[in-house]
């Protein structure tokens, strides 16, 4: 399917005038039942890094993942990237950390958090510094306990932070934090200022990221199924790598909705 989807001729000036977003877990790699025991194909960094030079640089992981996570799975090849919805980012180099210090209302009821679930097994606690993801995949019996603690923390912490559900996770983050927002922030600086994005997702948390780049005049593509305002779909993550892997090689963009 993803040879079907390949343009007939490469189209490196085309190339030139597009900026890739790129999500990490059920995009990039498969989910796994656990968040540690992602893995990741030993060939995806070298693909990504022969993208990034192909789009002239303009190439970003963003993710829901710390950035200290990404650069230790992706190799030693540093990737301009967001981690954590956006709270941080590193482009061309520079890095943009959030401080956990800042958020000790947050920190506290991480603590609150781990108390109230140590007496349920299969539910893991994610302590991401700026935020905490709280994953229930190892026990799905536990979903809708989960769903009320959370609401029962955000109402304790007011306004200033909000959820974010994902695939068998809630995440407490601060309200700020946003993909389209982070996609937009890498969109005013160069190589990206100018260019027309592509974000490719697979969660409820990139459809936010999906809504930017369609007001933007950019493309959005959504991993596996699930109602989506991207504007088209591959069925799994082997998918996209092997798609990416052929636009790599060949330069041949592997959507066909792009013109
Ligand atoms: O924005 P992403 O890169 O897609 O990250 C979103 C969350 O992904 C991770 O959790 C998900 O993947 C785990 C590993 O496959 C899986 O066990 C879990 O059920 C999924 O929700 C990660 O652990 C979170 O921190 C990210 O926010």
């Amino acid at each position: 399917m993803a040879e079907a989807l390949l343009r007939r001729s490469p189209q490196p000036e085309a190339e030139e005038s597009w900026a890739l977003f790129l999500d990490f877990d059920g995009t990039l790699v498969d989910i796994v039942e656990r968040p540690e025991a992602v893995f990741v194909d030993p060939a995806l960094p070298g693909i990504l890094a022969e993208l990034e030079t192909r789009l002239g640089g303009a190439l970003a992981i963003v993710s829901g993942r710390p950035i200290s996570f990404l650069d230790r799975r992706l190799g030693g090849h540093r990737f301009d990237i967001a981690g954590l919805h956006g709270l941080e980012h590193r482009i061309g180099g520079q890095l943009f950390l959030c401080d956990p210090d800042e958020h000790p209302r947050l920190r506290e009821m991480v603590d609150r958090l781990a108390g109230v679930f140590s007496s349920k097994p299969g539910i893991l606690i994610e302590d991401k510094g700026c935020s905490v993801a709280i994953h229930w995949r190892l026990a799905p019996i536990e979903r809708d306990f989960v769903h009320a603690t959370v609401h029962a923390a955000l109402e304790a912490l007011g306004s200033d932070y909000r959820v974010q559900f994902g695939k068998a996770v809630a995440e407490i983050l601060p309200a700020a934090a946003g993909k389209g927002k982070v996609i937009e922030k890498f969109l005013v600086q160069p190589p990206y200022r100018g260019r027309r994005p592509i974000f490719i997702g697979d969660d409820l948390t990139d459809e936010n990221g999906f809504r930017a780049v369609n007001a933007l005049g950019g493309y959005s593509v959504r991993i596996g199924p699930g109602e989506t305002v991207a504007r088209e779909r591959l069925g799994s993550p082997a998918e996209l790598r092997h798609s990416l892997a052929l636009w790599a090689e060949q330069g041949s963009i592997p959507f066909q909705g792009i013109r």
